[in-house]
């Protein structure tokens, strides 16, 4: 684990153990741009119908990795925020001291965790616009948070060549993924295993630089229901919320079960027969939706969970979807903290499998991936408890300026085929591929 303000040594202390404060101020702001105007190369994003935040800069941050990650960045940021000085004057969902985050599917992974503090936060909702400034120790001003806004928006949106991707595959090909899937259904057979998330990724190398703003943009634009992120150099517009808490009330919006749009017929009932009345869809999506509520009911003093799922239409795919929400139990004073609660939750049997152990064990032998950031949470919390953290679906790393590899995966349960499931990979690439421009 690392701790420490953004522009110091990676070893270095805490803030805290430094002496120093965090101060955070935030201030209406008239005549704010749209969050799509304000998004630049750097920016931090958690975008939705055009509401949410974009973020400039970093002032504090943490990295971490393995099995204590969470705990490790819920001790780092309960003590920025014990020590912090926070003036709110709007107190709405993402006012005050925020951090964004991205934490790694497993504990195993080679890849960081990281929460970190933006230095600006430009933030909308409910037609409200505000702007927060955080600094270390120095007090700072309305007006200073104003004229940096200007100054971070005077750098021009870069312009986007024609892009010219190749597509390769990634830890395996496309014939070795499907043994994958094959082995997985034996082993459902086997080992009492009930469902299986398999996973693979792709690689697109453009021969032109990517411009990280222009892919945030046309996600944004096209997934409008989902929840666009860009948080270090992962991206992606994701449709499934693990969890969001207002004021001790938590929401989450459990997907598993999907159908392809491209080339389905023009039927109107097409979506709900191929969801709604198939027993394997409906089985993926049960297994999901019980894990996610046995997981929060030890937080919660009241479940709220649909009797049947609906059929949610994005863009490239329908799902099955239920919205689960749920009062937080108080201990005093005290909601639970926000990554205790993730750590408990993460991951669901959307992304791993029931029973999970169990899944994750052959997860870890059968993909031959590390998924990094790649269906772990990622999200944004802040000083009170309250945060939205989805789940890194339908996004890519950004691993060097030219390449983008991104992740996809399939509930598999016994009646899975494996050359349907790597199709649905290709249904889960597309918002990705089309923002990059790789795919029409
Ligand atoms: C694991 C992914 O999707 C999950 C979420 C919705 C539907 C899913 C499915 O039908 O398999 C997956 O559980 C992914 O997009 O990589």
């Amino acid at each position: 684990m690392t701790t420490q303000p953004a522009d110091r040594p990676k070893a270095a202390p805490t803030a805290s153990t430094l002496g120093f404060v965090l101060r955070s101020l935030t201030a209406p702001l008239a005549d704010a741009p749209s969050l799509t105007e304000a998004l630049r190369e750097d920016s931090h994003c958690w975008v939705r119908r055009n509401e949410g935040l974009i973020g400039f800069g970093r002032i504090a941050e943490f990295t971490g990795n393995g099995p204590e990650r969470f705990a490790e960045a819920q001790q780092w940021w309960g003590e920025q925020v014990t020590q912090a000085r926070i003036e709110d004057q709007l107190r709405v969902h993402g006012s005050g001291l925020v951090a964004f985050g991205s934490f790694t599917f497993s504990k195993f992974s080679k890849q960081d965790s990281q929460l970190f503090v933006p230095r600006l936060l430009l933030g909308v909702r409910d037609g409200t616009s505000w702007l927060t400034i955080n600094s270390v120790d120095d007090d700072v001003s309305a007006e200073t948070a104003r004229a940096e806004l200007a100054s971070y928006l005077s750098a021009p949106a870069p312009t986007v060549p024609d892009p010219d991707f190749s597509l390769s595959t990634g830890a395996l090909s496309e014939a070795e993924w499907m043994s994958v899937v094959a082995a997985g259904v034996a082993a459902i057979s086997d080992r009492s295993l009930e469902k299986l998330v398999l996973a693979r990724d792709i690689v697109a190398r453009s021969s032109q630089p990517i411009s990280r703003s222009a892919v945030l943009r046309a996600l944004i634009e096209r997934y409008r229901e989902c929840w666009s992120y860009g948080v270090g150099n992962f991206i992606g517009a994701t449709p499934e919320m693990l969890i969001d808490i207002e004021a001790g009330v938590a929401r989450a919006r459990v997907l598993a079960g999907t159908v392809d749009r491209a080339g389905a017929p023009e039927d109107p009932g097409y979506a709900d027969r191929m969801l709604m009345d198939s027993e394997k869809q409906r089985q993926e999506h049960e297994f999901a939706v019980k894990s996610l509520v046995r997981e929060l009911a030890p937080f919660a003093t009241d479940l709220s969970v649909p009797i049947k799922p609906f059929v949610l239409e994005l863009p490239n795919v329908w799902h099955l979807a239920s919205d689960v929400s749920a009062e937080l139990a108080r201990n005093g004073e005290h909601l639970p903290g926000t990554l205790a609660l993730l750590e408990a939750l993460h991951p669901t049997a959307a992304v791993c499998g029931t029973p999970r152990a169990e899944a994750g064990a052959l997860i870890r032998e059968l993909e031959h991936l590390d998924r990094g950031p790649y269906a772990g949470p990622v999200g944004w919390l802040d000083a009170a408890g309250n945060g939205e953290w989805g789940i890194g679906l339908r996004g890519a790393v950004l691993e060097d300026s030219h390449t983008a590899r991104l992740y996809a995966g399939c509930g598999i349960v016994q009646a899975s085929d494996p050359q349907a499931e790597l199709a649905e990979t290709w249904a889960k690439f597309r918002p990705m591929l089309q923002a990059l421009g790789a795919e029409a």
